[in-house]
């Protein structure tokens, strides 16, 4: 048995009590329900300990999984230009001359059979969770540095319909797949932006290395803002799976008195996020090009991160029943095997047609409060995102990292596609 081997729902080391407290209190809630139980399985097995998930990194690692974040680090500073190249031939030289470089690393430094040794005692041995999710960030980012090559990204890269990865990529990633249970080649909100935030509040891994304050700044907010949006709406999960637990109680009152609580810490989250979305903490003229460009993907049909991967977004239309559910086979890409189970276990209650059945007016007359505001961010998201989405970068082709290249002819087209595909969510928001 190797050392670092524990139980893999013991809380992290050096972990803010902010996240510890809230995450203990549900792992500790003397209710017992189905419910509770899919909620304290997102922190212990999603999470490693907490929600958000606590990564650790290279040195919670085995051995011969160090090097991968070595390798890394080498190429931190590589990856990230001032003025991208408009010309495609100087842009494909950048490219393959950065993945020749980390081909090279990768091959030098990695002993690809000890990986795939140490992964399948990792795996049988349950390794801890934490440990696992900082080695989910670093390939993470090594297999999006390696799919664009450079970044602000180009459309030299866009253009590629597949990529063929190294095997010191490709053999890991199998095994985060499996562990996680997604199925997409690419990174995820989990391991790119909920896992990458370390415990003094600094980046693990960072696209914007070497460059300005102001890139640098805008990509740690776009990573914290939607961590601290997961922090902030866990007493509102303990709160639905609470609510949840109290119907099939038939306790109305205790229902009631619950769904109220969770809009009033609802209302401040959201409030939070409108007031962080903000040029001063995310440059409308860095973002697209220097963080959101890295996140995508954009290969044989699959797309890269979103926003709309985010929990919390999800749980809320889970909980109220706003439909269409997502196909099972688009969720899975990304969404790892805990969030699902937990998202499954509130779509499955259908909370508002139990209200409305047994016609418990208060509990319903909270439900669609929750709605409300749910509404309401969808209209004022939609708002914010244009100067965002709107900036002209002649290096690239429209894209969204979450929908891929749109390839619109100009920007004020993509956003008005982009406002059609929001609307239609907006829509479904009754
Ligand atoms: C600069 C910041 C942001 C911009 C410019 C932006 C823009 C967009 C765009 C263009 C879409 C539709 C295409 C796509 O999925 O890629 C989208 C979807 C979405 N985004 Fe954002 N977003 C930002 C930040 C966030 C954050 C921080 C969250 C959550 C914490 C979020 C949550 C969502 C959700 C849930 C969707 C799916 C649509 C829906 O459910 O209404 N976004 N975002």
């Amino acid at each position: 048995m190797l050392s670092w081997i524990f139980s893999p729902w013991s809380p992290p080391p050096a972990v803010l009590p902010s996240i510890v407290e809230p995450s203990t209190q549900i792992l500790h809630d003397p209710l017992e329900h189905h419910a509770l139980e899919c909620l304290r399985d997102l922190i212990r097995l999603g999470g490693g300990g907490t929600w958000p998930p606590t990564a650790t990194f290279d040195d919670s690692w085995p051995l011969p999984a160090r090097a991968y974040h070595s390798v890394f680090r080498t190429l931190e500073t590589s990856l990230p230009v001032e003025e991208p190249s408009l010309d495609h031939a100087r842009n494909r030289v950048i490219i393959d001359s950065f993945r020749e470089r980390m081909r090279s690393a990768l091959v030098r430094s990695i002993n690809l059979q000890e990986v795939e040794e140490t992964l399948e005692e990792w795996q049988s041995s349950g390794g801890v969770q934490s440990a696992w999710l900082g080695f989910f960030t670093c390939l993470s980012f090594l297999r999006h540095a390696y799919r664009w090559g450079v970044t602000p990204i180009v459309s030299e890269a866009q253009s590629e319909s597949s990529v063929e990865f190294p095997r010191e990529l490709d053999l890991p990633w199998s095994a985060l797949q499996r562990h996680f249970g997604i199925s997409s080649p690419s990174g995820c909100m989990t391991s790119i932006c909920y896992s990458n935030i370390v415990a003094d509040d600094h980046l693990q891994y960072s696209v914007t290395a070497g460059m300005s304050e102001l890139h640098n700044l805008t990509e740690f907010w776009n990573t914290k803002l939607v961590t601290d949006m997961e922090i902030k709406v866990l007493p509102v999960y303990h709160l639905f799976a609470q609510t949840i637990a109290f119907m099939d109680m038939h306790d109305a009152v205790a229902a009631k008195d619950a769904l109220k609580s969770a809009n009033d810490i609802l209302r401040a989250a959201l409030k939070y996020f409108f007031n962080t979305m903000v040029e001063s903490k995310m440059s409308h003229t860095v973002w697209m090009a220097y963080v959101q460009g890295f996140q995508g993907w954009a290969l044989e049909g699959i797309d890269g991160i979103s926003g709309g991967q985010s929990l919390v977004f999800r749980t809320l239309d889970s909980f109220l029943g706003i439909r269409p559910w997502p196909m099972q086979e688009k969720e899975k890409l990304h969404i790892p095997e805990a969030q699902r189970n937990w998202l499954n276990c509130l779509r499955d209650y259908d909370i508002r047609a139990v209200a409305k059945e047994r016609d418990y007016g208060e509990v319903t007359a909270e439900l669609e409060s929750l709605v409300k505001q749910l509404r309401l961010w969808r209209m004022g998201h939609m708002r914010r995102m244009q100067p965002y989405e709107s900036v002209h970068r002649p290096e690239r082709k429209t894209m969204t990292a979450g929908i891929s290249v749109v390839d619109a002819p100009d920007e004020v087209q993509m956003i008005e596609h982009l406002k059609k595909e929001l609307g239609q969510r907006l829509a479904q928001t009754v």
